[in-house]
Formats: structure tokens, C-alpha cells, sequence
């Protein structure tokens, strides 16, 4: 485990064949350099700078007053001590209105070291995917719980749970594939949509609460060590408990990832 001295870094080919050949990804959020140095140690293959930072950095209770600026800034803190992993930085709330807004979020968030960024939303992004995508800006999009939407939602549910709503999410995928994203995040859906929505792309999904049978796994890092305040959603697991450190925690994580351990049916939701 850890990545070897001389060893190439991750690229969206190696994420793609890993996903073909049914070798699980591992990502995890990170907002700092010393937490990018770690998660390299332990061979974590994607290493996420989301918006979660409003909630686990700056200590809001929605990610919506996050900036470009922000995620910018903590995307340069993470990348200055990345050797290896993959790098997808989150485009925050309102900060990709239209095409010509989310590339220049898109470039700024680029510039500070991201190898592909994240946008939250299906087929009404679909001009946005193809936009940054035709201009080489790589894109992850992310289906099912938004929480850049929770003013709208008016809290934080699971998604897709009608089979209406998971026909739906399924056509959503596709569109975003169809538009370029060559990743996609799957947040707080049944396991059985998970499964589904990953057996009909060819890019990989990377699930949060959305079942075992994703091409990858992710959590906030704050949230697998059990030092979030407050009750945690339910797909998160402590993986602290049991160790005696932080990286101990996180070579645990990869492991049960990798093993298909994590996550155990306890961790998803029902359809
Ligand atoms: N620390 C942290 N972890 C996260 O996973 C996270 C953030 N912050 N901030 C942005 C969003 C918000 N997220 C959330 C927040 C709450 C639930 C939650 O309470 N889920 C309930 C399900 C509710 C239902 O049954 O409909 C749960 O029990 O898991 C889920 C995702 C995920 N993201
Ligand atoms: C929870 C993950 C998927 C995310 O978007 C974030 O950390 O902001
Ligand atoms: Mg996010």
C-alpha cells in the first residue's frame, strides 16, 4: 500500500481501466497538505478538495457560501504535496450559472492544480459538461443528493428512491456521459440505483452512500475519522475506532474499499 519512489501518477486512463477491470477506486477529501501527504502514503488514488470545506473548514452548515477563491485556495494547499493521486476539485455553489462562468471557474480551480473538476446536477448541466469538456476542462458530474441544492430541497434526503425517480437518474447518468463528464459521483441513493446506474455507463461512479457495487468509494476525510461534530449520515463509517492513527485509519479505508468490506449493507439505503 502507499505509492512507490518512481511510480507514475494517476490518470483518468488508469481510473478507467482500474473501473473496467473491477479493481475499486479509492478517493477521499482533503483540504491541506499535510492530509495530501498522507492520503499519498497510503495510496489513495483520488484525492477530492470538495465544497464539504464550508461544513468541516469553515464550520457552516451548508457548502453553499463556499467560493472559487476558497476551493482555489485549498486546491493549491493539496496539490503542493501530491506526488500521485488524481485531483478533482469541487466548482461550488453558483459558481457555474452558465458556460462562459464555469470556465472561468473551471480555469481557476485548473490553475491551482486540479486535474478535473466536479459539478453538482444532470441533464440541465449538460450544455455546462459539454462547454468545459469541448474547451479540455475534464468534468466529474455528481447525481442524487446535491447539497448545493438543500435551499431548495429544504434538507439533506436520500434521492431516486421511486422507480420513477431512478429511471430518471439512470437517464441523467447517461446524458452526462453522452456530454463528456469522464467520472460521475453518486450521493445517497439506493444501493440497488448505484449498482444499476454503474452496470449502465463506462465511465466510473464513485459512490457516497449509494451501494457497494460503485466503481469507487468516497467520504469526507473528517467524517471516516469521526471527528465531525454532530450525528453522521448513515453511509459514513469511523474508521479511527480501532486504530492508533490517522494513517493507520485511512490504510484501513483502503483496504475495505478495495476488499469490497466498505461499505456494508448498513451503510446504504434501501430502494
Ligand atoms: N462533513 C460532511 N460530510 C458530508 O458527507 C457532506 C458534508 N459535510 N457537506 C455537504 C454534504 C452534505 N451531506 C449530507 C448531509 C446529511 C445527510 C443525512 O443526514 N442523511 C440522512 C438521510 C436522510 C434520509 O433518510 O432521507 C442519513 O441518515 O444518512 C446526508 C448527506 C453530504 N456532504
Ligand atoms: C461528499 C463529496 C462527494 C463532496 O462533494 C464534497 O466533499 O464536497
Ligand atoms: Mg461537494
Amino acid at each position: 500500500m502507499g505509492y512507490l519512489q518512481g511510480e507514475k501518477p494517476i490518470t483518468i486512463s488508469k481510473l478507467l481501466s482500474m473501473s473496467a477491470e473491477g479493481e475499486k477506486i479509492t478517493m477521499l477529501t482533503a483540504y491541506d497538505s499535510t492530509m495530501s501527504a498522507l492520503l499519498n502514503r497510503c495510496g489513495v488514488e483520488t484525492i477530492l478538495i470538495g465544497d464539504s470545506l464550508g461544513n468541516v473548514i469553515q464550520g457552516h452548515s451548508s457548502t453553499t457560501p463556499v467560493t472559487v477563491e476558497q476551493v482555489a485556495y485549498h486546491t493549491e494547499c493539496v496539490a503542493r504535496a501530491n506526488s500521485h493521486a488524481f485531483v478533482i476539485a469541487d466548482l461550488p455553489f453558483a459558481s457555474y450559472g452558465d458556460p462562459a462562468q464555469a470556465l472561468d471557474s473551471a480555469a481557476e480551480l485548473m490553475r491551482a492544480g486540479a486535474d478535473m473538476v466536479k459539478l453538482e446536477g444532470g441533464d440541465w448541466q449538460i450544455d455546462i459538461i459539454q462547454y468545459l469538456v469541448e474547451r479540455s476542462v475534464p468534468v466529474c458530474a455528481h447525481l442524487g443528493l446535491l447539497p448545493q441544492s438543500v435551499h431548495i430541497l429544504g434538507g439533506y434526503k436520500v434521492q431516486g428512491k421511486s422507480k420513477d425517480a431512478a429511471n430518471l437518474m439512470v437517464e441523467q447518468a447517461l446524458a452526462c456521459e453522452q456530454a463528456g463528464a469522464q467520472m460521475i459521483v453518486l450521493e445517497a441513493i439506493p444501493s440497488s440505483l448505484g449498482r444499476l446506474i454503474t452496470e449502465s455507463l463506462s465511465i466510473p461512479t464513485i459512490g457516497i452512500g449509494a451501494g457497494a457495487d460503485c466503481s469507487g468509494q468516497v467520504l469526507v476525510l473528517q467524517d471516516m475519522l469521526g471527528i465531525s461534530p454532530g450525528k453522521p449520515p448513515k453511509f459514513v463509517k469511523n474508521f479511527l475506532d480501532g486504530q492508533t492513527s490517522i494513517e493507520a485509519a485511512v490504510k484501513a479505508y483502503v483496504r475495505e474499499v478495495k476488499s469490497g468490506k466498505f461499505p456494508g449493507p448498513e451503510h446504504g439505503f434501501a430502494g
